[in-house]
């Protein structure tokens, strides 16, 4: 079985980005570039962290009108990502046109409840209800508008692939035992999340801010 781990370069210099994209290649299964990433460099940056020779997830998270993340699907086309990320909450036709400008070997996920919110922010925003049950929610739009799969935390994943048995489900907000939890609000190891039915586990800053992040990412494999 391939290593599920992808990397998140959340790095402002793309020196840095190759650097430790080159450092940790034999121990993660791919790079998540994000929107750090992506707005200071742009394709010129992916086509650099490509060059490393690993699967490329995008997740720039797109939530506009579906003609409008139809484009910039087709624009990103030429960078053939791996996983390409949008948000549920734009809607079904949105996700439909996303999957249909997408190319045909790019994974196309709907972020549900991002890792960062709890019950509380969902209050906030107008949602009454649990987490579980806004995910559950978004994860059966996303799939009857025929996206590939989701994005949630490793506390939803189990529900979700017990309902959706051959969906693509992108777990992030992950920590190993110990570790700092940052922002991320919704966390699970990633042994938990891959136990659960996870198909992908996105890690950022436990391998990146390590002090010695060839060591965190061996680590992290280890547990798996
Ligand atoms: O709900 C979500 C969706 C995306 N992310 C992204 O994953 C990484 C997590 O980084 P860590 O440093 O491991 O916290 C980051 O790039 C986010 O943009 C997420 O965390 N939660």
């Amino acid at each position: 079985m391939s290593n599920p781990v992808y990397l998140a370069l959340d790095l402002p210099r793309i020196d840095a980005a190759r650097a430790l994209a080159e450092k940790v290649k034999g121990h993660v299964g791919g790079f998540k570039l994000g929107l750090e990433f992506f707005c200071a460099h742009g394709h010129h940056g992916v086509h650099e962290i490509a060059q490393v020779g690993l699967p490329i997830f995008l997740d720039l998270k797109f939530h506009d009108i579906p003609n409008t993340v139809a484009g910039a699907m087709q624009a990103i086309h030429v960078l053939e990502p791996a996983i390409v990320t949008v948000h549920a909450g734009g809607g079904r036709a949105m996700m439909e046109d996303a999957k249909a400008a997408a190319g045909e070997n790019t994974k196309v996920v709907a972020v549900t409840m991002l890792t960062s919110l709890d019950e509380r922010d969902l209050e906030r925003t107008g949602v009454s209800g649990s987490a579980h049950d806004q995910v559950l929610r978004l994860a059966d739009l996303a799939q009857d508008a025929g996206l590939d799969g989701i994005v949630c935390s490793g506390h939803e994943v189990g529900e979700v692939h017990r309902r959706w048995k051959h969906g693509f489900f992108v777990v992030p907000g992950l920590r190993p035992a110990g570790s700092a939890v940052g922002d991320q609000k919704r966390v699970v190891t990633p042994r938990a999340a891959r136990n659960d039915g996870a198909s992908v586990l996105v890690i950022g800053r436990p391998i990146s801010k390590a002090d010695d992040p060839l060591a965190a990412a061996k680590a992290i494999e280890g547990t798996l």
